[in-house]
């Protein structure tokens, strides 16, 4: 395959079975054939893209030592400011060349989760950052039921099979800023190549060259969205959940051309993480003798502090 395949929400918003059938379909295949889709018709609207990007431009452009008062010790960098040269990707000891700030869940009052999840981090330089990051972080996740609902019928499993698990999820909303590039980098690039640790990824930003993604044969192709479209991926919580039938896929970021060194990159993944307690258990039909059984059994907690600490963000 040499490019994503992309497929529209609003099929599986019909009325129309078969429509929400094609829909069913195109993802599961997409998601099989190489684990990216290019996905329009979602919740995210175009002037709420436009806020949260004036929000982003106007954080990271603010002087770096204010931008460290956001940067809280000891919860690994889950809620706030993350410094450049932070976060490297597993197995590769050089910094990935971005900061990044992380929105998370939005709880109900006496949720179970109070005491596991970092309060969010408000920003009193920018009366409207936190408030557009809440509605962006509300919007995509919205969205990403709506793509896991359509993924659970494809996998033969009942609609809301996921619903259970994405309620106060532990998703993080990560608006990346990759800062201009001064001099040569000595191997490094704005982002390694990696899979994302979480069930799916919902990526708005990916309409400049930049993002390319591993096909089936091992070749780096670029992935570019149009402007209306966000970039859906396959993480590792949903290979193994699946025995690897949905492969996550190998992505990373690329630095420009010389000439284009002068300018920044900004991107905002959403990944879309399911409570803790969530069994990451493959599924029995995706079990046969053809395909045995590849991972341990474990659950999305374990399995996330396990990949904090190969990142660089939790420390033993
Ligand atoms: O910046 C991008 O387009 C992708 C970022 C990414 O893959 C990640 O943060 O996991
Ligand atoms: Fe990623």
């Amino acid at each position: 395959m040499q490019h994503i395949p992309s497929v529209d929400l609003r099929d599986f918003l019909s009325e129309d079975p078969k429509r929400k059938q094609k829909f069913v379909t195109e993802i599961k295949n997409a998601f099989e054939n190489i684990g990216f889709v290019a996905l329009k018709g979602h919740f995210l609207e175009e002037s709420l893209q436009k806020a949260l990007y004036e929000q982003i431009r106007a954080f990271f452009a603010l002087p770096i030592a204010t931008k460290k008062t956001y940067e809280i010790a000891g919860i690994a960098g889950q809620r706030g400011y993350v410094s450049f040269g932070k976060e490297h990707a597993k197995g590769k000891k050089e910094a990935d060349l971005k900061e990044f700030w992380h929105f998370g869940q939005y709880l109900p009052t006496n949720s179970k989760y109070a005491s596991e999840y970092p309060e969010n981090v408000t920003v009193k330089e920018l009366p409207n950052f936190n408030s557009v990051g809440q509605k962006t972080y509300q919007m995509l996740e919205k969205t990403g039921v709506y793509v896991l609902r359509a993924l659970a019928l494809g996998l033969e499993l009942d609609e809301f099979y996921f619903d259970q698990y994405l309620t106060q999820g532990n998703s993080i909303l990560r608006p990346i800023h990759y800062p201009p590039i001064t001099s040569e980098p000595a191997n490094a690039i704005r982002a390694a190549a990696h899979a994302d640790i979480n069930l799916i990824t919902l990526l708005m930003g990916a309409q400049g060259k930049g993002l390319q993604v591993q096909n089936h044969n091992n070749q780096w192709i670029d992935a570019i969205a149009q402007p209306e479209e966000l970039v859906i991926n396959v993480g590792d919580m949903l290979s193994r959940l699946t025995n690897n039938k949905l492969k996550s896929t190998l992505h990373q970021v690329v630095n420009p051309a010389k000439e284009l060194w002068a300018t920044s990159r900004y991107s905002v993944p959403f990944f879309m993480h399911p409570v803790s307690d969530m069994p990451l258990d493959s599924l029995a039909n995706c079990i046969d003798a053809k395909h045995p059984k590849e991972f341990e059994n474990t659950t999305a907690g374990a399995y996330l502090q396990e990949r904090l600490i190969e990142l660089g963000l939790l420390k033993k």
